[in-house]
């Protein structure tokens, strides 16, 4: 810990990670506020690719808005103080939560909530027209009401941008593998990987090489979820299954997804309105909803606004994600 560096305005308190790009701190900001403090390893710094990821992630964390993302607060994506401030999840990564799990399975319906709420960022980010090329446990985080967000923009990028297309193995879609280029759908693979994972408990291709992986996810097909987890429903079953098809068109979105999922949870599927749909005429107040009772208001999701490249970027005040559309 003593060699990182001094970032002004935060005190630094314990690492709570390490990985392969930065270290993770437990430190505090001029607020109080309990924050994850990310401070880039010396030799990312060095590597132009590392560099840039890491650069990546600090404004791709900062612009989007959901709460199922791991949120942004301030950040400098480049030089010797770069740094991302961001939510901090006293329980870190859903992967070091599922190894101290002797099954390593959560009660279905608390992995239902964590599946839904990815699909949902998912929805999120598709929707802005970026993908995020790294959905697996070791980037999902849960608070302490079992909802889940998605972090690590690293590997995020806009399509009508280009990016540099990767994944993670044990994740990755077969295009991938082929040196396609990825899309959403490879995301809903990815998802559908995770699903499998937390509802039966394993991954659902193995391998002790990159090869082995990709002869698994390029020709088997895993058996349905529905037979290895008889709670698992139908509907999801189904879903996981369709969302691992091998050619992208079969894939279904991440917004089906989502509502299938709500679906099992006996939650009403409501559409997700982001800044531009906010516009729209509202729809009629106090609908009857069925059994489910009246719908709630409709939960406006705005993106945070574009941040300059450097230096520090403070995350905009006074947004509130869960701000009920009027
Ligand atoms: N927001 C957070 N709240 C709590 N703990 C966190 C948070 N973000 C990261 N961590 C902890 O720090 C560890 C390292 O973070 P992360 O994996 O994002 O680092 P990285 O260097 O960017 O990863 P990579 O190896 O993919 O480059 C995580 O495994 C987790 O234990």
């Amino acid at each position: 810990m003593s060699d990182a560096p001094a970032i002004p305005g935060y005190s630094l308190h314990r690492v709570l990670g390490r990985g392969n790009t930065s270290t993770v701190h437990l430190a505090v900001d001029g607020e109080g506020r309990k924050v994850a403090l990310k401070i880039p390893h010396e030799h990312t710094l060095k590597v132009q690719d590392a560099a840039e990821r890491f650069g990546n992630e600090v404004r791709l964390t900062l612009k989007f808005r959901h709460p199922r993302l791991v949120r942004g607060y301030a950040g400098t994506p480049f030089g010797q103080q770069a740094f991302l401030a961001m939510e901090y999840f006293p329980n870190g990564a859903l992967s070091d939560q599922l190894s101290q799990l002797l099954t390593r399975t959560l009660p279905v319906e608390n992995a239902l909530q964590i599946l839904a709420d990815v699909a949902s960022s998912l929805t999120y980010l598709h929707h802005q027209g970026a993908v995020h090329q790294d959905v697996k446990t070791q980037n999902v985080y849960l608070n302490s009401e079992g909802h889940a967000a998605l972090g690590d923009m690293g590997s995020t990028y806009f399509t009508s941008q280009g990016g540099k297309v990767s994944g993670s193995p044990y994740y990755m879609a077969p295009e991938i593998y082929h040196g396609e280029p990825s899309s959403s759908a490879s995301d809903v693979y990815s998802l559908g990987i995770l699903m499998y994972e937390l509802l039966s408990g394993d991954r659902p291709f193995q391998g002790n090489t990159y090869e082995e992986l990709m002869v698994a996810h390029l020709t088997r097909f895993p058996v349905a979820l529905s037979h290895t987890n008889p709670q698992v429903p139908r509907n999801v079953s189904k879903m996981a299954e369709l969302a691992l098809a091998k050619r992208v068109n079969d894939r279904p979105t991440a917004d089906a997804i989502r509502r299938a999922l709500l679906v099992a949870l006996g939650q009403m599927p409501e559409d997700e309105i982001y800044e531009d749909e906010a516009k729209k005429p509202a729809p009629e107040p106090d609908k009857k909803a069925g059994r489910h009772g009246t719908f709630p208001p409709r939960t406006a999701v705005r993106p945070g606004d574009p941040v300059p490249a450097a230096p520090k970027v403070e995350e905009k005040r006074g947004w509130n994600p869960f701000k009920r559309k009027k």
